[in-house]
């Protein structure tokens, strides 16, 4: 579940880039965020991971009061809220394993689980034979699965992904967007910021959009909706 009540996000230039937001989402959904350009998406975004405090309000994600957290409880947090950003943010000197191992909640666990598990997630993206593989060897669209499965190596309960298939040209960005509806299938929540109207259109789920900081829509088996 992710709650936000009467959130409001005003950066430190002076923009309010969010306006009493309040939104429930059950476990298990997959939904949509989409607006214009500077709207407030990723503002939505970065405040239910922490990348960004709210200036009042409450925020609740997967069981964790996200602006009463201390600094020192943000890294478990995060193993239980994966991101997937749009430019991937893998490290370029690991492999494809290592990077997803980077991210392993690791608690006395011997290498042997650590190898299984790593190799659980790359199976789940289909890329367990480009394991030894860097980043720069991979195509966009594979390194975008190397984020999904670091994103996925803890079995969170949420995933958010601002514009994920944002670099992606359209045959990959299905490719992602089959991959989140999978792990949503397993019952992971999934909040996905997008531009791309196609997708939107083409799969009728929740549709939360923002304009100018504000829900102005909010449909269970929504549309893209604007025009660019
Ligand atoms: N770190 C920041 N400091 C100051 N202002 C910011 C910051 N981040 C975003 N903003 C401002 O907040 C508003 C909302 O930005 P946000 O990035 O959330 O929009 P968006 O809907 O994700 O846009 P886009 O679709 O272009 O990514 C914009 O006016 C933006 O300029």
């Amino acid at each position: 579940m992710i709650e936000m009540q009467d959130v409001w996000k005003e950066y430190g230039n002076g923009v309010t880039a969010l306006s009493g937001v309040s939104v429930r989402i059950p476990q298990g959904t997959f939904v949509y965020v989409v607006g214009p350009s500077g709207a407030g998406k990723s503002t939505f975004i970065k405040l239910m991971y922490r990348q960004e405090r709210p200036t009042k309000g409450h925020i609740f994600v997967g069981g964790f009061n996200i602006e009463r957290l201390r600094e020192r409880q943000i890294p478990m947090m995060r193993r239980h809220v994966g991101v997937v950003f749009q430019d991937y943010k893998l490290l370029q000197q690991l492999t494809v394993a290592e990077n997803v191992a980077f991210a392993l909640e690791v608690i006395e666990v011997s290498r042997k689980m650590i190898y299984k598990r790593v190799n659980e997630v790359l199976e789940l993206v289909g890329l367990e034979d480009k394991r030894n593989m860097l980043p720069l060897e991979l195509s966009g669209g594979e390194q975008q699965r190397v984020a999904i499965a670091r994103a996925l190596v803890n079995k969170p309960k949420v995933v958010v992904a601002d514009e994920p298939t944002g670099n992606l040209d359209p045959e990959n960005s299905w490719a992602i967007l089959k991959l989140l509806e999978r792990v949503n299938d397993r019952g992971t929540t999934i909040v996905m910021a997008t531009h791309n109207r196609e997708l939107v259109n083409a799969s009728k789920k929740r549709v939360i959009a923002i304009e100018d900081g504000r829900i102005n829509r909010d449909e269970e088996r929504g549309d893209y909706g604007y025009e660019d």
